[in-house]
């Protein structure tokens, strides 16, 4: 375990994905992000191994994240408002990669896909047995979820590190929540919000048609 794991909670970054859901049923985008980031620190504590999974998690946050400091920053202020504007001003390339090839909409739905498997990982730490393998259900979850759009080289290398996961027990704990049964009444309470934020955005991307961005 890398320095630092010990310095924060999951619950704080979990309670992130609780603020993502305005009043109008919309997704913020900002308390989204900061999930994210949470997510990606605390993958950094597990190990060099998992480099390669957060860098790409950073790219994609970056993205937006530069398009919420921009003169457009209001447009992107719910995944709403971004999906209208950016289809509304055609800045989204439908079928292949052009002119825009980092469009807030396809750049958010690759980190949509992942949470598809954070949500259905995070079921499985909660409902698993005392002494399952967290590389087991990582596994089993991501080749059910994001492993269908990656090519067989990352699927390859994400199954290597998956390895390298502790047991769940272990795992729980690292969480910084409390003992493992702290951590599994926190997993869940947060995945119904986890679960609303997809659902939400899966169905508005379903509407627009832009769940297969390139
Ligand atoms: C706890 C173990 C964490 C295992 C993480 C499982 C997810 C495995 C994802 C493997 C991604 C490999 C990197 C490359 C990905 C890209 O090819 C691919 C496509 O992008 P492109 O269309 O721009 O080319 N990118 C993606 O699909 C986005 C992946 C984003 C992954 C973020 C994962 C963050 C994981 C945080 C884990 C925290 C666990 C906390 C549990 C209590």
């Amino acid at each position: 375990m890398a320095a630092g794991a010990e310095t924060f909670s999951l619950r704080e970054v979990l309670v992130a994905f609780t603020a993502c859901v305005s009043e109008q049923r919309e997704v913020r985008v900002d308390p989204y992000l900061a999930g994210w980031k949470g997510l990606v620190r605390f993958l950094n504590c597990l190990g060099t191994i998992f480099s390669f999974i957060s860098k790409d998690a950073v790219t994609k946050i970056e993205i937006i994240e530069n398009y919420r400091n921009s003169d457009q920053r209001e447009n992107y202020l719910t995944v709403q408002s971004m999906v209208e504007y950016e289809l509304a001003n055609g800045l989204v390339d439908l079928q292949k990669r052009s002119k825009h090839p980092d469009s807030g909409c396809r750049t958010f739905l690759r980190l949509h896909r992942a949470l598809h498997w954070l949500q259905m990982f995070l079921e499985g730490l909660r409902t698993g047995e005392d002494n399952s393998k967290t590389s087991v259900i990582c596994s089993e979850t991501y080749n059910a979820s994001l492993a269908n759009y990656h090519p067989w080289i990352i699927r390859k290398a994400a199954g290597v590190a998956f390895c390298a996961l502790p047991t769940r027990n272990t795992f729980l704990e690292t969480m910084n929540v409390g003992t493992a049964e702290e951590a599994v009444a926190m997993l869940g309470d947060a995945l119904p919000y986890i679960c609303e934020v997809y659902k939400i955005t899966e169905e508005l991307y379903a509407q627009h048609k832009l769940l297969d961005l390139p």
